[in-house]
């Protein structure tokens, strides 16, 4: 699609210009690998290159224009290059720009948190399709426009790859959009130019310091959603957890609250929890939910709200919230006729696997014994690994540490680090299988009926990724198969 460069920069805060700012660009690239003949070049410093460096390369391919942040000492002939202070922002406001400003023509709403993004878009998405809107949602699982499914690779796309996908919802008629904004997305302006109507924050606890360094700079990449919403739009926050608060500090958003503990716009009650669902006292109403777990209640009472904020009917939304099913692979109980109750979720930071491992004990009646199967991903922050160990061997009678996702470190490593969160009195209940497939065997062999496995930190994923190379594997799958194995 051709677009005039002066259209495409519409917004762009422009520190200099050299070259013809009426010519046509073909297409937007800021990966200089995928350059095609006439494209315009958006040069990003990232996390391991600097994308000023392929400018060479870009023009080689045909690049026509270039944003950048420093003008090269002598620009090439034939190619605009015009210079602004953050590329990737730039990259942000180009990408609106060129796909018609999608994120302006949807309702558009986008969450934020640790945990229980994809849980509270999933429900969002289910919801408004439910009740009969063309909507679309960006999630870790899966981006869906209406009912057509586009794999994800992230949890939030780079900003053309979101504007595409936006553009495309409107063009299928998609009055909403619910999207998950991880920190990463909001610290490199993947959402930079896009049109919120409401954002919601659900909660922040430890993860990702590799890449954020402190838990201050965790949070203000997470404020910075919030700061940045127009007066137009709501910012819905979890006031239980008390970085809620402070998510509202400078916004200019209508600022509403929900929560369990305290006096807030939207509140619930758990009046049941068990492994049948969930039934919450939501503002005085009893309703029935197929979520399992104390955790689910915000993620459900996050959805509800955010449904009264677009101002659909209460009793019509709660009536159809309380059919939803969980989203895949979180807390998803995998039946295998046997006695044997299993499970499969997703948490891989330590407060999810708190909670998780919290709500099953709750469930216990008896002397049923509690295995968990986890691992800590590679390439990840590393402290949360012993803190992860921990939590593990408090809440469970047998441990098995094993590989999730190692991506570039050795096994051995993460496992080791695991480790050490693990006291010398709880050694003894714990083994280490790096092997995964190995490592559910060997739970499923320990376990009598009753008992409860857990398999916990890779939930809906489908691969194992050892150094570059994504494996077939589905502990879903793999955890059926070894149940049966053992039934027989
Ligand atoms: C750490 C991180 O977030 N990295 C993301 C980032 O890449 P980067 O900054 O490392 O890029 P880089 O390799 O340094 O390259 C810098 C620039 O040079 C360009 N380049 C590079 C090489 C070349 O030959 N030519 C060229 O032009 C690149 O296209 C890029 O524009 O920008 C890329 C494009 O948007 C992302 O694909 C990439 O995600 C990596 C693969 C990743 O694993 N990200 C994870 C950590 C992530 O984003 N996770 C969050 C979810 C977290 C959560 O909530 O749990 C997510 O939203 O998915
Ligand atoms: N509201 C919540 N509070 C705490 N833990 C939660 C909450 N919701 C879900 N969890 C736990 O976190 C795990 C991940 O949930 P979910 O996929 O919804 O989160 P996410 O924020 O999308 O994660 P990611 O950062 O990987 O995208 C679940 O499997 C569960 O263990
Ligand atoms: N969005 C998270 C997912 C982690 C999932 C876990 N299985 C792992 O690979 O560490 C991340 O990229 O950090
Ligand atoms: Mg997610």
């Amino acid at each position: 699609m051709k677009m005039l460069l002066k259209d495409i920069l519409y917004k762009v805060n422009l520190t200099s210009v050299a070259g013809d700012m009426g010519l046509e660009v073909t297409g937007v690239q800021f990966d200089s690998r995928k350059v095609e003949k006439g494209n315009l070049f958006v040069a990003v410093k990232g996390t391991q290159v600097d994308g000023h460096e392929y400018i060479d390369q870009a023009i080689k391919q045909g690049a026509m224009a270039v944003v950048c942040e420093e003008m090269p000492f002598e620009p090439a002939k034939d190619v605009t290059f015009v210079a602004t202070k953050n590329s990737s922002h730039a990259l942000g406001i180009i990408a609106s720009n060129y796909h018609g400003n999608p994120s302006a023509k949807l309702k558009l709403v986008g969450v934020t948190g640790t945990n229980g993004k994809t849980t509270t878009v999933t429900l969002l998405y289910k919801l408004f399709r439910s009740l009969g809107y063309h909507a679309g949602m960006l999630s870790t699982v899966e981006n869906v426009i209406n009912d057509k499914i586009i794999p994800s690779s992230h949890t939030t796309p780079d900003a053309l790859s979101l504007n595409e996908l936006m553009a495309k919802m409107v063009k299928e008629k998609c009055q909403f959009a619910f999207m998950e904004v991880s920190s990463h997305a909001i610290d490199q302006n993947r959402i930079a130019g896009l049109s919120f109507d409401g954002a919601v924050f659900m909660n922040i606890s430890h993860d990702h310091l590799d890449y954020h360094t402190t838990f201050e700079n965790y949070i203000n990449s997470k404020k910075r959603l919030f700061d940045e919403l127009p007066a137009s739009s709501f910012a819905l926050v979890n006031l239980d957890d008390r970085r809620g608060q402070i998510m509202l500090q400078n916004t200019k958003a209508a600022q509403y609250s929900f929560g369990l503990k305290f006096m807030t716009d939207y509140k619930a009650k758990v009046v049941t929890n068990s492994y049948q669902g969930l039934e919450l006292d939501i503002n005085g109403q009893s309703v029935w939910f197929r979520l399992i777990g104390k955790f689910n209640a915000y993620n459900l009472l996050a959805a509800y709200a955010v449904a009264e904020l677009l101002h659909e009917d209460r009793e019509e939304v709660l009536m159809m919230l309380s059919g939803l099913e969980p989203a895949p692979g979180r807390f998803e109980v995998i039946q295998a006729g046997s006695d044997i109750i299993a499970l499969v979720d997703y948490a891989h930071t330590p407060d999810a696997l708190e909670n998780v491992l919290q709500t099953i004990d709750g469930f216990r009646s008896g002397n049923e014994q509690v295995i968990t199967v986890v691992g800590c991903g590679g390439n990840r922050d590393k402290d949360k690994r012993p803190v992860m160990a921990s939590i593990a061997v408090k809440w469970s009678d047998k441990v098995i540490f094993t590989d999730d996702n190692p991506r570039d470190e050795e096994s051995k490593d993460i496992l080791d680090d695991m480790m050490k969160g693990v006291g010398k009195s709880f050694v003894k209940k714990t083994l280490v299988i790096s092997d995964r497939k190995e490592a559910i065997k060997t739970a499923c062999s320990m376990a009598n009926d009753h008992d409860i496995i857990l398999v916990a930190g890779k939930g809906h994923e489908d691969y194992q990724e050892i150094k570059g190379e994504k494996m077939p594997f589905d502990d879903r799958k793999i955890l059926k198969e070894m149940l049966e194995l053992f039934r027989s």
